[in-house]
């Protein structure tokens, strides 16, 4: 699992580290990450010409060391100081090592550009000069390497209040904050680079969890040896109707290369056509009357993809949502829940899979709003509605009241095609039935379906049932194929890699 932490805890951590090292230590350390980054991107330090934009706290002394370090490699280094003050310790070494002060024309030759304008100090927009600093570094095409954080992000939430670095490599201090992981930050922070300050042991609960191929490979469930069909999951799909077959097809794919053991499809004549041609695996029910009294046991529902939002749907989705078990929503069955917030008040558990169209009509808020802060409000709808909340989009994430909120990096902006989320429900669903909690369907299987996405796609476009189609592939390269888990070993492994 890798943690995430906002601006307040790191720095907490930090002071309660300080206190026990020489002063300047932990900034000593922060530089040469710094440096060792900029010299790799660099290729031949000696002569390379580095432009340093330079704040005034810390972030801005962090590049000024990392800078003297490069300078004494035979580095042309220059700093651009931005700040009301400057980091007077980092400039005077900076200086002996033979960097210079210089205008901000300089970027104009730089081979490689260091943003040390803010970290985590900074609040609210790019005030001038930094703003302008930024957008013509932005500008300039040369490689950005950010300091703790690309200046305009966010560290805590990744929202962007205007501009904002684009960085090439974001080379982080001590642990990751939340903001590097989240659009639109994430999208701002190129490749992200940790360099270990020793901060590991003073840091507190993380606000924010990032999955890792090893603990997929501990959490997705596998078939034990004398297990059979019933046992393995039974996920009941409710969706599609007259109008969108598709969904159902989707969804039952999804739910079926995911591992359910069995899916009982419930429907109408039209979408129970449609999945009987592409899945005969599933078993159908043929509804004249929407009810789900002749469907027969499940252990969790999926709910809504292409179902309609009309009295048919609704009086479907109370029958459904009057089970036993836990149920996923999506899609019009979020709208249905949207119009009549009563069906959500059950005792089993809930997993909603909202896109920010679909979340904004649910809690009364902006699209917009949504995306910019996605954190924000994720975690506001699952404290406001007692569910599990899986909000897709350019980043996934999951929230549920009072466990870290966990963040999905597998996937790939190729999955923003039609029908893909149909799938995810499927596969979450299946997920579900298979006995895992609502976090951790939610989580793993945003996983496997960014995982899936990716090899659908191999860089170019993919249509939804290539997702479907691609799952089993990705759970493969989870498990190679092993039926146990490979534990420690994997752990390490992931450790190794990081
Ligand atoms: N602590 C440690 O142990 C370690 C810390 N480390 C490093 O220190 C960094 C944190 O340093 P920090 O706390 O000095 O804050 P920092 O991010 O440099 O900026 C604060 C200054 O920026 C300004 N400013 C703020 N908002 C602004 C805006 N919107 N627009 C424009 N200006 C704005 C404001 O200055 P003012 O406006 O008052 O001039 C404020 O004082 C951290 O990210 C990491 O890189 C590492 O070396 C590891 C060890
Ligand atoms: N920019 C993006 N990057 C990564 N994944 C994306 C992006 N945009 C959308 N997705 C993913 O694609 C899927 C789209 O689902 P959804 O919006 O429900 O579409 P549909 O209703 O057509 O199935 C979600 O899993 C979402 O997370
Ligand atoms: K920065």
């Amino acid at each position: 699992m890798r943690t995430a932490y906002t601006a307040d805890q790191i720095r907490g951590a930090e002071h309660e580290l300080m206190a026990r090292l020489p002063e300047g230590t932990l900034m000593q350390r922060a530089a040469s990450g710094l440096a060792a980054v900029c010299a790799g991107l660099l290729g031949a330090v000696y002569g390379g010409r580095v432009v340093l934009l330079v704040g005034s706290g810390d972030n801005g002394g962090d590049a000024l060391y990392a800078g003297r370090l490069l300078a004494r490699r035979g580095a042309r280094v220059g700093a651009v100081l931005a700040g009301s003050r400057t980091h007077e310790a980092g400039l005077a070494a900076f200086v002996r090592a033979g960097g210079r002060v210089v205008d901000r024309a300089a970027l104009e030759e730089a081979d490689l550009i260091v943003d040390g304008l803010v970290g985590i100090g900074a609040s609210g927009a790019l005030r001038e000069p930094y703003r302008e600093l930024v957008e013509e570094a932005n500008a300039i095409g040369a490689p950005i390497v950010a300091v703790d954080v690309p200046s305009g992000v966010d560290a805590s939430t990744g929202q962007v209040g205007g501009a904002a670095v684009h960085a090439t490599v974001t080379v982080t201090m001590g642990a990751y904050k939340t903001g590097l992981l989240v659009d639109p930050g994430a999208a701002h922070t190129g490749v992200l680079e940790l360099v270990d300050i020793g901060l590991g042991s003073y840091l507190p609960d993380p606000d924010v969890a990032v999955l890792t191929r090893g603990d997929l490979d501990l959490m997705l469930p596998r078939p034990g040896q004398e297990t059979d069909k019933y046992r393995r999951g039974v996920l009941g799909v409710a969706a599609g109707s007259d109008l969108y077959t598709g969904a159902a097809v989707l969804a039952v794919g999804g739910a079926l290369r995911a591992g359910a053991g069995m899916v009982r499809y419930a429907g109408t004549e039209p979408p129970v056509t449609q999945v009987r041609a592409h899945w005969p695996e599933a078993v159908i029910t043929l509804l004249d009357r929407p009810s789900i009294e002749n469907v027969g046991r499940v252990q969790a529902w999926v709910l809504g993809p292409g179902l309609g939002t009309g009295d048919w749907a609704h009086e479907l989705a109370a029958g459904v949502l009057a089970s036993d078990v836990p149920v996923l929503i999506d899609a019009d069955g979020l709208t249905l829940v949207a119009k009549d917030k009563e069906l959500l008040r059950r005792s089993a558990p809930v997993l909603i899979t909202p896109h920010a169209g679909e979340l904004a009509r649910l809690i009364g808020a902006d699209r917009g709003d949504i995306e910019a802060a996605r954190l924000k409000y994720v975690r506001a709808a699952a404290a406001e509605l007692g569910v599990t909340v899986l909000l897709k989009g350019s980043t996934t994430v999951v929230a549920e009241d009072s466990r870290p909120t966990r963040v999905n990096v597998t996937g790939t902006p190729w999955l923003a095609s039609g029908g893909t989320g149909d799938v995810l429900s499927g596969m979450a669903g299946a997920l579900l039935a298979q006995g895992l909690s609502c976090y951790d369907a939610a989580s793993c299987g945003a996983y496997l379906h960014g995982l899936a996405g990716r090899r659908a796609a191999g860089g170019a476009p993919l249509a939804a049932a290539d997702v479907a189609a691609a799952v089993p592939d990705a759970i493969r390269s989870i498990t190679g194929g092993s039926t146990t888990a490979t534990r420690d070993e994997t752990i390490r492994h992931e450790d190794r890699r990081r």
